[in-house]
């Protein structure tokens, strides 16, 4: 068969497009067998040997190999079936100094890549002269052709295989001879040897030497037979929100010269479009409502009606814009990565940046397999609005200050009130309907007679109308009432009246100067203070008339003479004693319906009092500095959508690796789960701005509470439901998941996240900080979160049993992990790293759900989390200490994050130069020939 090279196709697992991929034409290929999930196929290439001196086949090929060792490296090539045409594949990392390479680098094939048994791969084998311009290469070269001596690297020699009969080998090995480019000479062996995750190299003692540094080093690949990792890493339903999964593979020698395979993965989430359109479509109904409650305020004096009229036109034009947003957004089906370069994008702005999941998997001798994840996204922050002015952190702290001391245009609420204001306003839209529905059960119960039903029924009326009595219980009602009467056409006070509420506002941090205010609500002649009291009262009062009445039905039913009412609480009914008399059976329900009038009639004019002086302070709230007040809430949307969308990818994901882990469930119940979030940002010039949105975002989380339920259908998308200031994430599980759930989870109990974030910015402009600027920012910031992750610490240890505390306790040092963090946030050392991978690993015991950010995701993330896999391997599975920079290059130089830099910015570079690198911390540094000038 004629090979014609790909002619544009940048090396990189691209899958072909679904169509052309099962395109098969009219012939009929042979699928490969697998359990679902698996990886379609995996190999690793074994030693490689080239044929020495006399018939030396790099005298022919290459001359100036004679004076030196090879550097070599095998690139991978898939010719699909169907076509003529040869696609780059993947690429071993090179292999420095010797004729008889031994990679660390496999092949690996994901369950979605189109490969049958007839699909041909070739191997070509080069010698890299020069490393610093290999991997800098930006399109494919022509296939049996040296590539031009500038590129660096000279072909030795190449082998192709059919995947069939690699699969149909004896012991699922090939040894392949290589040859030279016309076909005819063989120049040396390259073995082919099939993997699978379960297993570890079958066969006795298979001595491998390999230079490390210098030194010859035994390696021994042994059989075990350890558990499969299938069980638990089957999850077709993870499927519907993972996309595109780019995977590698790796064997590194342990300490005890044992291999263990790796398994690296990155895969999108279509959770990066999907929460966004959610969040938006909740905001838009959020702020209709609003807007509707702020027109149906009532007649205002002329000086607050003018600013209702200004505040509704700007109000209105953000519901437009944010409906615009979504109308952008909903184009965009089946969208599921937002690169690098859209960042600045104004449609796109509620989508998080290059979000991944970022899964290794460990497979290593006489250890369980382990799967190790981190998110991975940039920063949360608002690029289209930029940052001169700073980000969230700031602007925030600004804004209330400014409006707490502009005085008489409007009356000034803290936060706290105006939070308040909202959570009320939340409550009574929620309760009325229900009480409303609970009503009419305990009626549909009285015309059906039915005892029972009819104290299950007032038993449920009482509940809600409890709570809904309840939440006026506040003094900011009352305050609002005034300051709303004195907002009438001739209510004006003399003043404007000043909340006054249990949560009295204070500085925050004793920041903010002093307001002016009053002590008291104002006195004003015409003001009937106690009305409100008696207009909420009134709604208790009708409920204990209810309550006696029911009481009267059922005595007055088994036969008992009536007695008079008790109220639930065993006082005396308040109804004179005529007022309610005991009738036949067949007139409960005429007995009740007058009383659930009232009470419907009174809960009707507590909502409507309470709704427009609640929504009066929201005016207030939204009056100050228009737009800039509606552009701030915009930035807070932005940054909290693209650190929602994380979140929310996070916390599925962490479910269905975790679902079979009892401890975990528990954990998830009673304490809820820490969330961290290491950040690379540096704290100069426009990464501030970006850690300052950041830090609000995450901080924004706690806001959230997930919610288990029973997926019904195939749509197993997660929803969005509550407001700005609570809102519910429901999970959807498919019932077989469900039903392993513990009860409480399954009859939908709130769960918790406690959301932290450390920041140590590592890069030249930190350097820049550090010297010329200003890391308080940092410093605070990470202080702040050391004190809620102790605080997420102690709750742990105090509400998971004590049996697991004591195992937990024997298996971490929790409390000298978290010392030292103290310490080394207390230290103020220059980009002490070592308080990242504290963080890290006091999150990854704790069982918690990691993140990694920088301002794309791309770069120093990459570095991060690699450097973070290997140390996991050392420190955990035994990698030999003498290839810990070598899995580390291998990682970096052909891993799942160079594939996210080509993903991001179509060039397989990290857009680092020498210059930057050198401030780098130096794990932080990749590998030669990576690196370099990119069109980010
Ligand atoms: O992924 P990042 O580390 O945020 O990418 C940075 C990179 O670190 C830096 O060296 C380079 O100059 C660019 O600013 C990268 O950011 P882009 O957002 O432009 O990819």
């Amino acid at each position: 068969m004629e090979i014609k090279e790909e002619g544009t196709s940048e090396e990189g697992q691209h899958f072909l497009p679904t169509a052309q991929a099962n395109d098969t034409g009219d012939f009929q290929f042979t699928s490969i067998q697998k359990t679902p999930d698996e990886p379609q196929l995996e190999f690793i290439l074994g030693a490689v040997q080239l044929v020495p001196t006399h018939s030396d086949p790099c005298k022919d090929l290459v001359a100036p190999v004679r004076d030196r060792k090879l550097n070599t490296l095998v690139q991978i090539s898939v010719i699909h079936p169907a076509e003529q045409s040869l696609t780059r594949y993947s690429s071993t990392e090179i292999v420095e100094g010797t004729r008889d390479p031994l990679f660390l680098t496999g092949v690996t094939f994901p369950s979605e890549y189109p490969i049958y048994e007839e699909t041909k791969i070739k191997l070509t084998v080069y010698d890299v002269k020069d490393k610093s311009h290999d991997t800098v290469r930006t399109s494919v070269l022509p296939e049996h052709k040296d590539p031009p001596p500038e590129v660096g690297r000279s072909f030795l020699g190449y082998a192709s295989f059919k995947v069939g009969e690699l699969l149909k080998s004896k012991e699922k090995l090939l040894a392949l001879s290589l040859r030279t480019s016309d076909g005819g000479k063989v120049v040396g062996i390259i073995e082919v040897s099939v993997v699978k995750m379960g297993e570890i190299e079958d066969g006795g003692a298979d001595h491998i030497t390999t230079e490390v540094q210098g030194q010859k080093c035994a390696l021994v690949c042994e059989c075990t037979a350890p558990e499969s990792v299938s069980g638990k890493d089957n999850l077709p339903f993870l499927n519907a929100v993972l996309k595109n999964p780019v995977c590698k593979l790796y064997r590194f020698p342990t300490s005890d010269n044992k291999w263990m395979r790796i398994r690296e993965q990155m895969s999108e989430s279509i959770l990066s479009f999907h929460i966004p359109k959610e969040l938006i479509s909740l905001h838009i109904k959020e702020d209709l409502c609003r807007n509707q409650e702020i027109k149906e305020l009532g007649e205002l004096s002329p000086h607050w009606d003018n600013l209702r009229k200004n505040v509704l036109s700007h109000c209105d034009q953000m519901v437009n814009m944010y409906q615009d947003i979504l109308t952008e957004l909903s184009k965009e089906t089946g969208s599921s990565f937002k690169s690098s370069s859209s960042k600045g994008e104004k449609t796109l702005e509620f989508v998080p940046v290059n979000l991944h999941l970022q899964r290794m998997h460990v497979h290593s001798p006489h250890l369980k397999d382990a799967l190790y994840d981190v998110i991975t996204v940039g920063a949360p922050a608002a690029h289209f609005q930029g940052f001169k002015n700073g980000g969230l952190r700031k602007l925030l702290h600004r804004f209330e200050t400014e409006r707490r001391n502009t005085g008489y245009q409007f009356i000034y609420y803290s936060p706290e009130n105006t939070a308040k204001a909202k959570e009320v306003l939340s409550n009574i839209n929620q309760l009325q309907p229900l009480i409303a529905t609970h009503a009419d059960l305990l009626l549909n119960s009285a015309s059906q007679h039915s005892p029972d039903s009819l104290k299950s029924s007032l038993k449920m009326l009482s509940e809600k109308t409890e709570l809904f009595v309840h939440a006026f219980k506040d003094q900011l009602v009352r305050s609002a009432l005034l300051a709303l009467y004195t907002a009438r056409p001739g209510g004006v006070l003399k003043k404007p009246p000043s909340p006054k509420s249990n949560t009295e506002e204070s500085s925050p941090q004793g920041q903010l100067p002093p307001m002016r205010r009053q002590d008291s609500i104002p006195h004003h002649s015409d003001y009937d203070e106690e009305e409100w009291d008696r207009v909420w009262a009134s709604v208790g009062k009708s409920l204990n008339c209810i309550i006696a009445m029911v009481d009267r039905l059922i005595e007055g039913d088994v036969g008992s003479e009536g007695s008079g009412g008790h109220s639930k609480d065993g006082e005396k009914d308040p109804l004179p004693a005529d007022s309610i008399t005991c009738h036949p059976r067949e007139d409960w329900y005429e007995q009740l319906y007058p009383l659930i009038l009232t009470l419907k009639d009174c809960m009707g004019e507590v909502v409507n009092r309470a709704k427009q002086s609640l929504t009066f302070v929201l005016l207030q709230e939204l009056a100050y500095s228009l737009p800039q007040c509606l552009m701030l809430t915009l930035r807070r949307d932005i940054v909290f959508s693209q650190a929602l969308a994380g979140l929310v990818c996070g916390f599925i994901i962490k479910l269905h690796t975790s679902l079979r882990d009892p401890a975990f469930l528990e954990q998830l119940q009673t304490v809820g789960l820490i969330v961290q979030y290491e950040g690379l940002l540096s704290t100069y010039s426009d990464e501030i701005g970006m850690l300052e949105d950041m830090a609000v975002g995450i901080s924004d989380l706690k806001k959230v509470a997930f919610k288990i339920i029973e997926a019904k259908s195939n749509d197993v998308l997660p929803v969005i439901t509550g407001r700005r200031e609570h809102y519910v994430v429901e999970v959807k599980l498919p019932a077989r998941m469900f039903e392993s759930l513990p009860l409480q989870i399954k009859e939908g109990q709130l769960l918790h996240v406690y959301p932290v974030l450390f920041n140590v910015g590592i890069n030249e402009q930190q350097t820049l900080a550090e010297r010329f600027g200003d890391v308080s920012l940092q410093e605070s910031i990470n202080q702040e979160n050391f004190e809620l992750l102790k605080e997420y610490y102690k709750m742990f240890m105090e509400k998971m049993p004590p049996d697991y505390i004591s195992h937990f306790q024997e298996q971490n040092d929790l409390k000298g992990l978290l010392e030292n963090l103290h310490q080394n946030i207390q230290a103020k050392k220059r980009k002490n790293v070592e308080i990242m991978w504290l963080a890290a690993t006091i999150c990854r015991k704790l069982n918690g759900i990691r993140f990694t950010c920088c301002k794309s995701a791309k770069d120093r993330t990459s570095m991060s989390v690699t450097l973070e896999q290997c140390s996991i391997l050392r420190d955990e599975h035994q990698l030999h200490k003498d290839f810990f920079i070598r899995a580390l290059d291998c990682m970096r130089r052909e891993g799942c994050r160079i594939e996210n830099v080509l993903k991001n910015i179509k060039c397989r570079k990290y857009a680092f130069n020498m210059l930057q690198l050198m401030a780098f911390p130096k794990y932080y540094r990749p590998p030669e020939g990576t690196y370099g000038k990119a069109d980010t």
